[in-house]
C-alpha cells in the first residue's frame, strides 16, 4: 500500500465529495437522474412558495449571465397565462445546465432543495466509499477538523451527511463550503476557506478528484492529495507524476496517529 505522509502543520482536512468521498455514479446515476425526472412536476407543485420562486429567480439571472453561451435557455419572467411556458423554460435551463454538469449557485440551489424532499422521506441514501467514515472518525480523534467544499449547495451536503447508507454522520463534519464562498477552481476560494475556518492555507489538506480544483488550491499553499476512485476520469501521466495519489483515505499516514 502507497503510504501519503500529511504534513504535520495539517489541521484541517477539506474533502470533496463526487469521486473523493461518494462514487460519481452515485451522484450521476441516483442523483442527477432524480432531478431530471422530477423537475417539472415540483416546479408546478411548489411554484407558489418562496423558495422555489427565489430558485427560479436565481436561475433566470444566470440563463442572463449565460445568454452568450451556445444552446442557453433563456426564462422569460412569468406574466399572464402563460405559466406552463415559463415552467417549461426553467426545466429546459436545468437539462441545458444539467447536460453541461454546470456547478453554478442557482443550479445547485433548485437540486439541494428538491433533494431535501426525497432524503428526508427516507427514498434516497448517500454512499460513501467503505473507507471514507472509519478515516473521518480516526482524524477526529487524532484531532483535526473535518470540513466539506463540494460544488453541491451546503443544504444538500447536510442532507447527504444526514442520511447515508451509515446513518446520520453530520456530527463528524465540522462545517461546510459551497460555490457561495468562489468556484473550486479559484485559488481565492481557498484563501477565504482558510480565513473562514481562521487557519493558515497551510494548515489545510485539500481531497479531491478534479486536478484543477487541486491546482487552484496548491496556487493558494494548500496541502492537496488527488484521489483516485472507480469511476473517476483518468488522469494524465504528468498528473499522475506530480501529484500525491492515493486510492483510499486509509492511505494517509497522520504522524500524529
Ligand atoms: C451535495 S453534493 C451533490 C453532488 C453535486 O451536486 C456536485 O456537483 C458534486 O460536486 P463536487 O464538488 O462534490 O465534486
Ligand atoms: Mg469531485
Amino acid at each position: 500500500m502507497v503510504v501519503v505522509s500529511v504534513p504535520a502543520e495539517v489541521t484541517v482536512i477539506l474533502l470533496d465529495i463526487e469521486g473523493t468521498t461518494t462514487p460519481i455514479a452515485f451522484v450521476k446515476d441516483i442523483l442527477f437522474p432524480y432531478i431530471k425526472e422530477n423537475v417539472k412536476e415540483y416546479l408546478q407543485t411548489h411554484w407558489e412558495e418562496e423558495e422555489c420562486q427565489q430558485d427560479v429567480s436565481l436561475l433566470r439571472k444566470q440563463a442572463e449571465e449565460d445568454a452568450h453561451l451556445d444552446g442557453a435557455v433563456p426564462i422569460p419572467v412569468a406574466s399572464g397565462g402563460d405559466l406552463q411556458q415559463t415552467i417549461q423554460a426553467v426545466v429546459d435551463n436545468v437539462y441545458w445546465q444539467m447536460s453541461h454538469d454546470r456547478k453554478t449557485t442557482a443550479l445547485k440551489q433548485l437540486q439541494g432543495h428538491m433533494w431535501k424532499a426525497a432524503f428526508t422521506a427516507g427514498r434516497m441514501k448517500t454512499e460513501f466509499f467503505a473507507d471514507v467514515v472509519p478515516a473521518v472518525r480516526r482524524w477526529r480523534e487524532a484531532g483535526m477538523k473535518v470540513y466539506i467544499y463540494s460544488s453541491g449547495s451546503v443544504e444538500a451536503q447536510k442532507l447527504l451527511f444526514g442520511h447515508s447508507t451509515e446513518g446520520d454522520i453530520l456530527e463528524l463534519i465540522d462545517g461546510h463550503f459551497d460555490t457561495k464562498i468562489g468556484h473550486k477552481v479559484e485559488s481565492a476560494s481557498y484563501r477565504k476557506i482558510a480565513d473562514s475556518i481562521g487557519c493558515s492555507t497551510n494548515n489545510i489538506l485539500f481531497l479531491t478528484d478534479v486536478t484543477g480544483e487541486a491546482s487552484a488550491a496548491e496556487e493558494a499553499d494548500v496541502h492537496v492529495a488527488v484521489v483516485v476512485r472507480p469511476g473517476n476520469a483518468g488522469l494524465t501521466d504528468d498528473e499522475k507524476t506530480y501529484y500525491n495519489l492515493i486510492t483510499s483515505f486509509s492511505e494517509l499516514y497522520l504522524p500524529s496517529t
